[in-house]
């Protein structure tokens, strides 16, 4: 907006024409992020926009316009949703940005009230990144629920609701009418694991968890609310057929003990500097709570007197939210450190002059990959107006939820006359050996192979983890250690250090944190692994594409160490009949098989390996016990969309019952699971009479198997 008239400058014509362009901008907007949960604009540009919008209207109060966006609540209930006309409106809040607007909040409610110095308690209370909802209650029992819609009309969203686990279906020491008002939430954790799943079925995911749980709670299909998890904080209340209380907190402590989730962050304030430190408190706090919030709300505490202060025509005057600041900062890009993974990828990581973002101190971001750095996306598009990013830029840094911050922009009018664009190494800076980039990979890998002490580390931590060798005692740090002293260099050496090093356990108890009783645990734990499952020992290879689910089905389809072995050699030809056996294998597609392979195929990774399996006993692949079960033996696939389970949770408890799961329909299929969207695959099984059965269906079928 850098063109746009300073507004004590403003002509009338002129205030007139920009009102009409940020009516339209500002309704746009609001659909965008209200209606379609895919906001267009970041909210601190809609905030400004509308700040803009009120100061005009403040200079020019004849030129308001009807439908001005100052006077309007959020956007009208969506096509598709029944409507819910609310009994007592839902509003949106005045905000506060800085402790003067607090300041002016406090002195405001004072002199509305007639109050003078007189003591004014308030309540400050974390103000929640989600979308509202309006529970009514009639006798104790759910009846509906209804989202905010424009305010006065919200959509009617009862079924999703009652899936929601925070939320009573019915309440005992109730009111006989009472509408419980709040926000439904995803947490952090839940959003990512959604947009997971999301990506793995190739559906699509979501920006932010606000959106994620708006898009979640507004489904015209409440089965599909069910399968995400979203949460339910009270904090107010609606239509009620007697008062709950005669303040603020009480009122919210009688909702919590009726059954709803209130939040424990709300605290009573009885002077501005209480609300500020209590802003503070919970500014340090955000980004460990594990849910997005953007703000704190006061409230006066006392109902009588919210009561007397009443509403203006979109916000009450007894309460106002006090933003967070944008988590942006302006910093200085020090250094770009390369980190090589497990697989030899070279990451980019940004070393930043430590700064202040949204709380919390950041001083490194991460950058992707090369076309990242250059300005580009994988498709060779041009990201931030094809800016590329230099040492000693400044650089716009950001947090979106709780992930590593990010680079989103570079100020090139502070950029050095001598700074040189960014040059990726085309050598591993661990090893030396080339740096190589396939085609179609967005990243450039070490070729160095088991040589890249980096990779080898990488490889080590990734042995040790939970779900491959789970060594009691051997985590990162002590693999770290262990390597860079020159103890073990491959996981077999992990199986030869007790032999090394533990003779009277000098050495090992020697090392700092190491005592004797530690030492003997650590061999001993290490000897227990000896013993493995032939599923960990698949995925603790770190064989590149080959993950936790894909090891599990190898193991269950080769059955022993030998068989995999074998038939990993011979599938090396593409030709063979055990290369048209791997890909057979629904879940494992060509370039894992390609990955895996070229692994065995590889003779210094190959020498590795046998000289690992050389210290186990592999356990072979057990077959769960499936007798009982109705679908052992049976053929099954899936197709469509799957709401309540991802794909390959679905194929791994389908297996796990016995049955064979199949990527195509054949006569012989024994049984179609069909989701929505559901197209070929279920016209074919219906064609060839194959029993079809829908998720739910399914889930019954298999249900206490
Ligand atoms: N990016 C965009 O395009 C876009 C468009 C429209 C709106 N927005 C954003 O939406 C917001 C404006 O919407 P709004 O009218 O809902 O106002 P608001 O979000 O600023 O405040 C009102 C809402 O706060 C919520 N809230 C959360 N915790 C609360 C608590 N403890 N007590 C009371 N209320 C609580 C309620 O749902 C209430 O409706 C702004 O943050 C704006 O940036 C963004
Ligand atoms: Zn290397």
């Amino acid at each position: 907006m850098s063109d746009t008239i300073i507004i004590a400058d403003m002509t009338k014509e002129q205030a007139r024409a920009e009102l009409a362009r940020l009516a339209d901008l500002l309704n746009t907007a609001n659909h965008a992020y209200h209606t379609e949960d895919a906001p267009q604009i970041s909210d601190a540009d809609y905030d400004a926009l509308k700040r803009r919008n009120t100061e005009i209207e403040a200079r020019f109060p004849e030129l308001k316009r009807d439908d001005s966006p100052s006077d309007q609540v959020g956007a009208a209930p969506a096509e598709g949703f029944s409507k819910l006309r609310h009994a007592v409106s839902m509003l949106s809040l005045s905000n506060a940005f800085d402790a003067e607007d607090v300041e002016d909040f406090d002195a405001r409610v004072r002199k509305y009230l007639g109050l003078g110095t007189d003591p004014l308690r308030y309540t400050a209370e974390p103000k929640i990144d989600g979308l509202s909802l309006s529970l009514r209650y009639e006798d104790g029992e759910l009846v509906s629920a209804a989202t905010r819609g424009d305010g006065q009309v919200g959509e009617n969203v009862t079924a999703n609701a009652r899936t929601i686990d925070d939320i009573p279906q019915s309440v005992k020491g109730a009111p006989a009418v009472l509408e419980v008002r709040g926000e439904v939430y995803m947490s952090h954790e839940d959003f990512k694991a959604l947009n997971t799943r999301q990506t793995a079925r190739g559906g699509k995911t979501f920006a932010n968890p606000r959106n994620a749980a708006a898009g979640s709670l507004r489904q015209l299909d409440a089965s599909i609310t069910r399968a995400r998890p979203l949460r339910f904080f009270a904090y107010t209340w609606g239509e009620i057929s007697e008062p709950l209380a005669d303040t603020q907190m009480a009122a919210i402590a009688r909702l919590a003990k009726m059954g709803f989730q209130t939040n424990p962050l709300t605290a009573l304030c009885d002077v501005p500097a209480d609300m500020l430190a209590h802003y503070a408190k919970i500014e340090q706090m955000r980004s460990q709570l594990g849910y997005d919030i953007d703000g704190v709300v006061y409230k006066v505490d006392d109902l009588a007197l919210q009561g007397r202060l009443g509403f203006r025509s979109t916000t009450p005057r007894w309460a106002t939210a006090h933003k967070f600041p944008a988590e942006l900062a302006w910093t200085r890009l020090e250094a770009i450190d390369i980190q090589v993974g497990r697989t030899g990828s070279l990451s980019p990581v940004a070393r930043l002059a430590p700064v202040t973002v949204g709380g919390v101190v950041v001083s490194n971001a991460t950058l992707h990959n090369e076309d990242y750095i250059a300005g580009r996306d994988s498709k060779g598009g041009e990201i931030r107006a094809g800016k590329d990013i230099r040492i000693g830029d400044w650089v716009e840094v950001y947090r979106a939820g709780d992930v590593i911050p990010k680079v989103a922009d570079v100020d090139l009018t502070k950029r050095s006359d001598t700074s040189e664009p960014y040059v990726f190494p085309k050598t591993c800076p661990q090893c030396g050996s080339d740096a190589i980039r396939e085609p179609g990979d967005a990243v450039r890998r070490c070729s160095g192979g088991l040589i890249c002490p980096a990779q080898a580390v990488e490889k080590l931590k990734h042995f040790v983890s939970r779900s491959a060798f789970d060594i009691d005692g051997l985590g990162a740090k002590q693999v770290e250690q262990f390597h860079a002293d020159g103890w073990i260099s491959e996981p077999a050496d992990i199986f030869t250090l007790r032999d090394r090093y533990g003779t009277g356990l000098q050495q090992l108890k020697n090392r700092e944190g190491w005592g004797e009783k530690s030492a003997t645990n650590l061999f001993d734990a290490i000897d227990a692994r000896r013993d493995i499952e032939l599923a960990r020992l698949i995925f603790g290879l770190g064989i590149r594409h080959v993950g936790e689910a894909a090891s599990n089905l190898l193991a269950l389809h080769y059955g022993s160490w030998e068989a995999f072995a074998d038939a990993m050699d011979a599938a090396a030809d593409p030709a063979s009949e055990a290369w048209g056996d791997l890909t057979g294998i629904d879940g494992v597609g060509a370039v894992m098989a390609g990955s895996l392979t070229a692994a065995f195929a590889q003779d210094t990774e190959r020498a590795a390996i046998d000289r690992l399996v050389a210290h186990l006993r592999v356990q072979t692949a057990e077959r769960p016990d499936t007798s009982g079960s109705p679908v052992a033996g049976k053929i099954v696939v899936f197709t469509g969309t799957l709401e309540r389970m991802t794909r390959a949770e679905a194929k791994a408890r389908a297996e796990s019952l016995g049955a064979k799961v199949s990527g195509s329909v054949s006569a012989k299929t024994d049984i179609l699971v069909a989701g929505p969207g559901a197209g070929s695959k279920a016209k074919k099984a219906g064609e060839l009479g194959i029993e079809t059965l829908d998720e739910d269906g399914w889930l019954a079928l298999i249900e206490g198997a």
